[in-house]
Protein backbone atom coordinates (compact mmCIF):
# COMPACT_ATOMS: atom_id res chain seq x y z
CA UNK A 1 0.00 0.00 0.00
CA UNK A 2 1.18 3.66 -0.67
CA UNK A 3 1.12 6.45 0.94
CA UNK A 4 0.10 9.51 -1.17
CA UNK A 5 0.30 13.14 -0.68
CA UNK A 6 -1.82 15.56 -2.21
CA UNK A 7 -2.32 19.17 -2.31
CA UNK A 8 -5.34 20.21 -0.11
CA UNK A 9 -7.06 21.88 -3.34
CA UNK A 10 -6.98 19.14 -5.67
CA UNK A 11 -10.45 17.61 -6.47
CA UNK A 12 -11.23 13.52 -6.87
CA UNK A 13 -8.41 12.54 -4.66
CA UNK A 14 -9.96 10.47 -2.49
CA UNK A 15 -12.30 9.32 -4.95
CA UNK A 16 -9.35 7.98 -7.38
CA UNK A 17 -6.41 7.44 -5.19
CA UNK A 18 -7.85 5.54 -2.04
CA UNK A 19 -7.25 2.21 -4.01
CA UNK A 20 -3.88 2.74 -3.62
CA UNK A 21 -3.28 3.06 0.27
CA UNK A 22 -3.72 5.86 2.56
CA UNK A 23 -3.98 9.47 1.39
CA UNK A 24 -2.87 12.50 3.48
CA UNK A 25 -3.25 15.91 2.25
CA UNK A 26 -1.33 18.72 3.18
CA UNK A 27 -2.79 23.00 2.32
CA UNK A 28 -0.33 26.15 1.29
CA UNK A 29 2.34 25.82 -0.75
CA UNK A 30 4.66 23.29 1.14
CA UNK A 31 3.78 19.59 2.80
CA UNK A 32 5.09 19.71 6.18
CA UNK A 33 8.73 17.19 6.99
CA UNK A 34 6.16 14.77 8.46
CA UNK A 35 4.14 14.25 5.76
CA UNK A 36 6.83 14.27 3.69
CA UNK A 37 9.00 11.71 5.52
CA UNK A 38 6.24 9.35 4.81
CA UNK A 39 5.00 9.76 1.01
CA UNK A 40 5.99 7.26 -1.75
CA UNK A 41 3.55 9.35 -3.99
CA UNK A 42 3.72 13.08 -3.96
CA UNK A 43 0.71 15.27 -5.81
CA UNK A 44 1.28 18.99 -6.58
CA UNK A 45 0.16 22.06 -8.07
CA UNK A 46 2.11 24.78 -9.41
CA UNK A 47 2.79 26.60 -6.26
CA UNK A 48 4.47 23.80 -4.46
CA UNK A 49 8.34 23.97 -5.63
CA UNK A 50 9.71 20.04 -5.93
CA UNK A 51 13.63 20.83 -5.30
CA UNK A 52 16.21 19.39 -4.03
CA UNK A 53 15.40 20.91 -0.62
CA UNK A 54 11.85 18.98 -0.69
CA UNK A 55 13.07 15.97 -2.50
CA UNK A 56 15.91 15.62 0.65
CA UNK A 57 13.22 15.35 3.49
CA UNK A 58 11.39 12.29 0.90
CA UNK A 59 13.24 9.73 1.02
CA UNK A 60 10.38 7.26 0.25
CA UNK A 61 9.29 8.92 -3.01
CA UNK A 62 9.15 7.30 -6.02
CA UNK A 63 6.05 9.14 -8.27
CA UNK A 64 6.05 12.93 -8.48
CA UNK A 65 2.72 14.12 -10.26
CA UNK A 66 1.87 17.55 -11.21
CA UNK A 67 -2.05 18.35 -12.11
CA UNK A 68 -0.68 21.19 -13.78
CA UNK A 69 0.31 22.27 -17.63
CA UNK A 70 3.53 24.31 -16.74
CA UNK A 71 6.12 22.06 -14.88
CA UNK A 72 8.56 25.19 -14.27
CA UNK A 73 8.36 24.29 -10.59
CA UNK A 74 9.50 21.01 -10.50
CA UNK A 75 13.85 20.48 -10.53
CA UNK A 76 13.72 17.48 -13.28
CA UNK A 77 17.18 17.03 -13.43
CA UNK A 78 17.24 16.36 -9.72
CA UNK A 79 13.82 14.53 -9.85
CA UNK A 80 15.43 12.30 -12.85
CA UNK A 81 19.19 12.00 -10.76
CA UNK A 82 16.98 10.34 -7.60
CA UNK A 83 15.49 8.35 -9.98
CA UNK A 84 11.93 9.40 -9.17
CA UNK A 85 9.75 8.73 -11.63
CA UNK A 86 7.22 12.30 -12.29
CA UNK A 87 4.56 13.23 -14.40
CA UNK A 88 2.20 16.54 -14.87
CA UNK A 89 -0.77 16.73 -16.73
CA UNK A 90 -0.24 18.55 -20.06
CA UNK A 91 -3.37 20.45 -21.59
CA UNK A 92 -5.42 19.90 -18.83
CA UNK A 93 -6.88 23.36 -18.16
CA UNK A 94 -5.96 24.32 -21.66
CA UNK A 95 -9.72 25.40 -22.42
CA UNK A 96 -10.13 27.21 -19.46
CA UNK A 97 -7.14 29.30 -20.37
CA UNK A 98 -8.36 29.85 -23.80
CA UNK A 99 -11.60 30.95 -22.38
CA UNK A 100 -9.73 33.60 -20.45
CA UNK A 101 -8.05 34.84 -23.32
CA UNK A 102 -11.05 35.05 -25.70
CA UNK A 103 -12.94 36.91 -23.10
CA UNK A 104 -10.27 39.18 -22.37
CA UNK A 105 -9.95 39.79 -26.43
CA UNK A 106 -13.58 40.29 -27.77
CA UNK A 107 -14.53 42.44 -24.18
CA UNK A 108 -11.56 44.76 -24.57
CA UNK A 109 -12.40 45.39 -28.25
CA UNK A 110 -16.08 46.16 -27.54
CA UNK A 111 -14.69 48.18 -25.17
CA UNK A 112 -12.32 50.43 -27.33
CA UNK A 113 -14.75 50.15 -30.47
CA UNK A 114 -12.68 48.26 -32.65
CA UNK A 115 -14.18 46.53 -35.33
CA UNK A 116 -13.59 42.59 -34.77
CA UNK A 117 -12.40 41.21 -38.43
CA UNK A 118 -9.96 44.60 -38.47
CA UNK A 119 -8.62 43.21 -35.12
CA UNK A 120 -5.25 41.24 -35.64
CA UNK A 121 -3.84 38.90 -32.48
CA UNK A 122 -0.56 37.61 -32.20
CA UNK A 123 -0.25 34.35 -29.85
CA UNK A 124 3.73 33.70 -29.14
CA UNK A 125 3.60 29.79 -28.38
CA UNK A 126 1.17 27.68 -30.48
CA UNK A 127 0.70 24.41 -28.08
CA UNK A 128 -2.24 23.22 -26.75
CA UNK A 129 -3.79 26.33 -25.34
CA UNK A 130 -2.14 28.56 -28.68
CA UNK A 131 -3.92 26.42 -30.97
CA UNK A 132 -7.03 25.76 -29.31
CA UNK A 133 -7.07 29.80 -29.48
CA UNK A 134 -6.31 30.38 -32.75
CA UNK A 135 -8.96 28.27 -33.87
CA UNK A 136 -11.58 30.05 -32.06
CA UNK A 137 -10.36 33.44 -33.14
CA UNK A 138 -10.38 32.17 -36.44
CA UNK A 139 -14.04 30.94 -36.07
CA UNK A 140 -15.42 34.49 -35.37
CA UNK A 141 -12.85 36.18 -38.49
CA UNK A 142 -10.19 37.77 -36.67
CA UNK A 143 -6.51 37.48 -38.30
CA UNK A 144 -4.38 35.29 -36.14
CA UNK A 145 -0.18 35.42 -36.32
CA UNK A 146 1.41 32.74 -34.75
CA UNK A 147 4.88 32.79 -33.35
CA UNK A 148 6.45 29.65 -32.19
CA UNK A 149 10.32 28.68 -33.07
CA UNK A 150 10.84 25.11 -31.74
CA UNK A 151 7.29 24.01 -34.01
CA UNK A 152 8.54 26.68 -36.99
CA UNK A 153 5.28 25.77 -38.85
CA UNK A 154 5.00 26.85 -42.37
CA UNK A 155 3.50 30.60 -42.17
CA UNK A 156 4.70 31.13 -38.67
CA UNK A 157 6.49 34.18 -37.96
CA UNK A 158 9.57 35.54 -35.50
CA UNK A 159 8.56 37.52 -32.28
CA UNK A 160 10.40 40.46 -34.41
CA UNK A 161 8.48 40.38 -37.18
CA UNK A 162 5.11 39.74 -34.49
CA UNK A 163 5.56 42.78 -32.64
CA UNK A 164 4.77 45.50 -35.11
CA UNK A 165 1.72 44.34 -36.88
CA UNK A 166 -0.35 43.03 -33.47
CA UNK A 167 -3.39 44.81 -31.92
CA UNK A 168 -3.41 42.05 -29.02
CA UNK A 169 -0.19 40.16 -28.42
CA UNK A 170 -0.97 36.86 -25.96
CA UNK A 171 1.63 34.64 -24.15
CA UNK A 172 1.49 31.12 -24.36
CA UNK A 173 4.88 29.71 -23.84
CA UNK A 174 6.24 27.77 -20.52
CA UNK A 175 8.10 29.45 -17.93
CA UNK A 176 12.18 28.36 -17.42
CA UNK A 177 15.28 30.02 -18.95
CA UNK A 178 14.57 30.09 -22.31
CA UNK A 179 11.52 32.05 -21.65
CA UNK A 180 12.63 34.25 -19.12
CA UNK A 181 12.38 38.06 -19.65
CA UNK A 182 11.29 37.37 -23.38
CA UNK A 183 8.83 40.64 -23.28
CA UNK A 184 11.58 43.34 -21.31
CA UNK A 185 11.79 47.43 -22.34
CA UNK A 186 13.19 46.45 -26.02
CA UNK A 187 10.32 44.00 -27.21
CA UNK A 188 7.47 46.28 -25.57
CA UNK A 189 8.79 49.23 -27.43
CA UNK A 190 8.61 47.20 -30.54
CA UNK A 191 4.82 46.90 -30.06
CA UNK A 192 2.10 48.81 -31.64
CA UNK A 193 1.00 52.22 -29.94
CA UNK A 194 -2.43 51.48 -28.01
CA UNK A 195 -1.75 47.50 -28.36
CA UNK A 196 -2.98 44.94 -25.73
CA UNK A 197 -0.57 42.76 -24.21
CA UNK A 198 -2.15 39.22 -22.52
CA UNK A 199 0.08 37.33 -20.24
CA UNK A 200 -1.45 34.31 -18.82
CA UNK A 201 1.47 31.75 -19.13
CA UNK A 202 3.68 32.54 -16.46
CA UNK A 203 5.08 36.13 -14.82
CA UNK A 204 8.65 35.53 -15.33
CA UNK A 205 8.09 35.67 -18.93
CA UNK A 206 7.43 39.56 -18.85
CA UNK A 207 9.98 41.67 -17.16
CA UNK A 208 7.55 43.33 -14.55
CA UNK A 209 9.89 46.78 -14.19
CA UNK A 210 9.93 47.40 -18.19
CA UNK A 211 5.55 46.75 -18.09
CA UNK A 212 5.42 49.04 -15.99
CA UNK A 213 6.94 51.82 -17.64
CA UNK A 214 5.24 51.09 -21.10
CA UNK A 215 2.18 51.08 -19.07
CA UNK A 216 3.20 54.24 -17.10
CA UNK A 217 4.13 56.07 -20.35
CA UNK A 218 0.30 54.87 -21.96
CA UNK A 219 2.08 53.15 -24.93
CA UNK A 220 -0.59 50.40 -24.33
CA UNK A 221 -2.47 47.93 -22.41
CA UNK A 222 -2.11 44.78 -20.33
CA UNK A 223 -4.44 42.35 -19.36
CA UNK A 224 -2.48 40.00 -16.32
CA UNK A 225 -2.99 36.49 -15.02
CA UNK A 226 0.44 35.72 -13.99
CA UNK A 227 3.46 38.12 -12.93
CA UNK A 228 7.41 38.08 -12.11
CA UNK A 229 6.17 38.86 -8.45
CA UNK A 230 4.06 36.06 -7.80
CA UNK A 231 2.50 35.55 -5.23
CA UNK A 232 3.51 38.68 -4.05
CA UNK A 233 1.69 41.55 -5.90
CA UNK A 234 3.00 44.64 -7.56
CA UNK A 235 0.24 47.52 -6.31
CA UNK A 236 1.13 49.60 -8.92
CA UNK A 237 -0.63 47.91 -11.76
CA UNK A 238 -3.80 48.09 -9.90
CA UNK A 239 -3.70 51.54 -11.70
CA UNK A 240 -2.37 50.42 -14.33
CA UNK A 241 -3.58 47.18 -15.91
CA UNK A 242 -6.75 46.83 -17.65
CA UNK A 243 -7.83 43.61 -15.91
CA UNK A 244 -5.88 41.78 -13.39
CA UNK A 245 -6.85 37.85 -12.27
CA UNK A 246 -4.45 36.11 -9.26
CA UNK A 247 -3.28 33.09 -11.69
CA UNK A 248 -6.69 31.66 -12.35
CA UNK A 249 -6.99 31.51 -16.02
CA UNK A 250 -7.17 27.73 -16.24
CA UNK A 251 -9.18 27.35 -12.85
CA UNK A 252 -12.05 25.79 -14.22
CA UNK A 253 -13.90 22.49 -12.48
CA UNK A 254 -13.06 20.49 -15.86
CA UNK A 255 -9.52 21.76 -15.84
CA UNK A 256 -9.00 20.75 -12.29
CA UNK A 257 -10.74 17.19 -12.59
CA UNK A 258 -8.72 16.48 -15.71
CA UNK A 259 -5.57 17.43 -13.94
CA UNK A 260 -6.21 14.61 -11.62
CA UNK A 261 -7.33 12.32 -13.44
CA UNK A 262 -4.38 12.40 -15.88
CA UNK A 263 -2.38 12.19 -12.45
CA UNK A 264 -4.67 8.79 -11.56
CA UNK A 265 -4.11 7.29 -15.22
CA UNK A 266 0.06 7.94 -14.61
CA UNK A 267 -0.32 5.81 -11.40
CA UNK A 268 -2.40 3.53 -12.83
CA UNK A 269 0.25 2.83 -15.68
CA UNK A 270 3.28 3.20 -13.38
CA UNK A 271 1.63 0.24 -10.83
CA UNK A 272 1.16 -1.96 -13.72
CA UNK A 273 -2.47 -1.11 -13.23
CA UNK A 274 -6.22 -0.41 -15.68
CA UNK A 275 -7.63 2.81 -15.06
CA UNK A 276 -11.02 1.88 -13.42
CA UNK A 277 -13.92 3.75 -15.31
CA UNK A 278 -13.38 6.76 -17.55
CA UNK A 279 -12.71 10.76 -17.32
CA UNK A 280 -16.27 11.16 -18.40
CA UNK A 281 -17.78 9.64 -15.50
CA UNK A 282 -16.45 12.53 -13.45
CA UNK A 283 -17.48 15.48 -15.78
CA UNK A 284 -19.59 17.96 -14.17
CA UNK A 285 -23.43 18.23 -16.02
CA UNK A 286 -23.51 20.92 -18.87
CA UNK A 287 -23.84 24.31 -16.65
CA UNK A 288 -26.58 25.33 -19.54
CA UNK A 289 -28.59 23.59 -21.82
CA UNK A 290 -29.90 24.12 -25.36
CA UNK A 291 -29.29 27.55 -25.77
CA UNK A 292 -30.28 28.02 -29.40
CA UNK A 293 -29.12 31.28 -30.84
CA UNK A 294 -26.91 32.93 -33.93
CA UNK A 295 -23.35 33.58 -34.35
CA UNK A 296 -23.80 37.55 -33.08
CA UNK A 297 -25.26 36.27 -29.76
CA UNK A 298 -21.78 34.40 -29.36
CA UNK A 299 -20.59 37.70 -27.42
CA UNK A 300 -23.50 37.14 -24.86
CA UNK A 301 -22.76 33.92 -24.41
CA UNK A 302 -19.38 34.08 -24.00
CA UNK A 303 -19.88 36.34 -20.97
CA UNK A 304 -22.28 34.43 -19.49
CA UNK A 305 -19.68 31.18 -19.52
CA UNK A 306 -16.68 33.47 -18.30
CA UNK A 307 -16.31 37.21 -18.07
CA UNK A 308 -12.92 38.50 -17.08
CA UNK A 309 -14.18 41.86 -16.02
CA UNK A 310 -16.21 39.39 -12.73
CA UNK A 311 -13.27 38.16 -11.96
CA UNK A 312 -11.21 41.34 -12.22
CA UNK A 313 -13.22 43.10 -9.81
CA UNK A 314 -13.79 40.44 -7.71
CA UNK A 315 -10.06 40.14 -7.38
CA UNK A 316 -9.23 44.49 -6.63
CA UNK A 317 -12.34 43.97 -3.99
CA UNK A 318 -10.34 41.14 -2.60
CA UNK A 319 -7.23 42.99 -2.21
CA UNK A 320 -8.52 46.09 -1.00
CA UNK A 321 -10.35 44.08 1.47
CA UNK A 322 -6.70 42.55 2.85
CA UNK A 323 -6.70 39.27 1.18
CA UNK A 324 -3.72 38.02 -0.16
CA UNK A 325 -3.06 36.31 -3.74
CA UNK A 326 -2.84 33.29 -2.04
CA UNK A 327 -6.00 33.39 -0.16
CA UNK A 328 -7.81 34.78 -3.00
CA UNK A 329 -6.77 31.83 -5.12
CA UNK A 330 -7.84 29.52 -3.04
CA UNK A 331 -11.57 31.27 -2.47
CA UNK A 332 -12.16 31.34 -6.51
CA UNK A 333 -15.79 30.73 -7.29
CA UNK A 334 -16.61 27.66 -9.76
CA UNK A 335 -16.13 28.21 -12.86
CA UNK A 336 -17.42 26.21 -16.03
CA UNK A 337 -15.77 25.92 -19.65
CA UNK A 338 -17.43 27.15 -22.89
CA UNK A 339 -17.46 23.36 -24.00
CA UNK A 340 -20.03 22.58 -20.99
CA UNK A 341 -22.59 25.01 -22.92
CA UNK A 342 -25.29 22.76 -24.74
CA UNK A 343 -26.01 24.62 -27.83
CA UNK A 344 -28.26 24.57 -31.00
CA UNK A 345 -27.23 27.39 -33.09
CA UNK A 346 -29.66 28.81 -36.08
CA UNK A 347 -26.85 30.30 -37.72
CA UNK A 348 -23.33 28.89 -39.09
CA UNK A 349 -23.25 26.22 -36.06
CA UNK A 350 -19.68 24.97 -37.44
CA UNK A 351 -18.04 28.28 -36.61
CA UNK A 352 -20.07 28.09 -32.73
CA UNK A 353 -18.76 24.26 -32.75
CA UNK A 354 -15.10 25.27 -33.24
CA UNK A 355 -15.55 27.80 -30.12
CA UNK A 356 -17.22 25.38 -27.96
CA UNK A 357 -14.78 21.91 -28.51
CA UNK A 358 -11.24 21.18 -28.44
N1 LIG B 1 -2.42 30.99 -16.01
C1 LIG B 1 -2.77 29.72 -15.89
O1 LIG B 1 -3.64 29.39 -15.09
C2 LIG B 1 -2.14 28.68 -16.75
C3 LIG B 1 -0.90 28.90 -17.35
N2 LIG B 1 -0.34 27.93 -18.16
C4 LIG B 1 0.96 28.21 -18.77
O2 LIG B 1 0.80 28.22 -20.19
C5 LIG B 1 1.93 27.59 -20.79
C6 LIG B 1 1.55 27.07 -22.17
O3 LIG B 1 0.60 26.02 -22.06
P1 LIG B 1 0.35 24.98 -23.27
O4 LIG B 1 -0.05 25.69 -24.49
O5 LIG B 1 -0.61 23.97 -22.76
O6 LIG B 1 1.78 24.36 -23.41
P2 LIG B 1 2.37 23.58 -24.66
O7 LIG B 1 3.60 22.91 -24.15
O8 LIG B 1 1.31 22.74 -25.29
O9 LIG B 1 2.77 24.76 -25.67
C7 LIG B 1 3.81 25.65 -25.46
C8 LIG B 1 4.29 26.08 -26.82
O10 LIG B 1 5.26 27.11 -26.64
C9 LIG B 1 6.25 26.92 -27.65
N3 LIG B 1 7.46 27.64 -27.29
C10 LIG B 1 8.46 27.28 -26.46
N4 LIG B 1 9.39 28.23 -26.41
C11 LIG B 1 8.98 29.24 -27.21
C12 LIG B 1 9.51 30.50 -27.56
N5 LIG B 1 10.66 30.94 -27.06
N6 LIG B 1 8.81 31.29 -28.41
C13 LIG B 1 7.62 30.88 -28.90
N7 LIG B 1 7.09 29.67 -28.63
C14 LIG B 1 7.75 28.86 -27.78
C15 LIG B 1 6.42 25.41 -27.74
O11 LIG B 1 7.04 25.00 -28.93
C16 LIG B 1 4.97 24.95 -27.61
O12 LIG B 1 4.36 24.81 -28.87
C17 LIG B 1 2.29 26.49 -19.77
O13 LIG B 1 3.65 26.11 -19.89
C18 LIG B 1 2.01 27.14 -18.45
O14 LIG B 1 3.15 27.75 -17.95
C19 LIG B 1 -0.99 26.76 -18.40
C20 LIG B 1 -2.21 26.51 -17.84
C21 LIG B 1 -2.85 27.43 -16.94
O1 LIG C 1 -1.58 24.33 -15.33
C1 LIG C 1 -0.76 25.25 -15.11
O2 LIG C 1 0.38 25.30 -15.58
C2 LIG C 1 -1.17 26.36 -14.22
O3 LIG C 1 -0.62 27.42 -14.21
C3 LIG C 1 -2.31 26.05 -13.32
O4 LIG C 1 -3.54 26.23 -13.93
C4 LIG C 1 -2.21 26.82 -12.04
O5 LIG C 1 -3.11 26.24 -11.20
P1 LIG C 1 -2.80 25.65 -9.76
O6 LIG C 1 -1.39 25.36 -9.62
O7 LIG C 1 -3.29 26.68 -8.82
O8 LIG C 1 -3.66 24.42 -9.72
Amino acid sequence: MLTILADGLMPLVDELFLEFGTILRFDGRMPSPEQLAQADVLLVRSVTQVDAALLAQAPKLRFIGSATIGTDHLDIKTIEEKGIFWTAAPGCNADAVADYVLSAVLNWQTMTGRDLPALTVGIVGVGNIGSRLSRRLNALGVKVLCCDPPKAEPGFISLAQMLPQVDVLTLHVPGGSATHKMLGADTLAAMKNGALLINSCRGSVVDNAALVSWLEAGRGEAVLDVYETEPDFDTRLLGLARWLTPHIAGHSIEGKRRGTWMLYEALCRHQGLSPSGHFGNWLPAPAVTHVTGTLAEVRRLGNLVYDIRDDDAWFRQGLLAGKTFDVLRRSYPKRREWGSLDTTFVEDGAKVWALASH
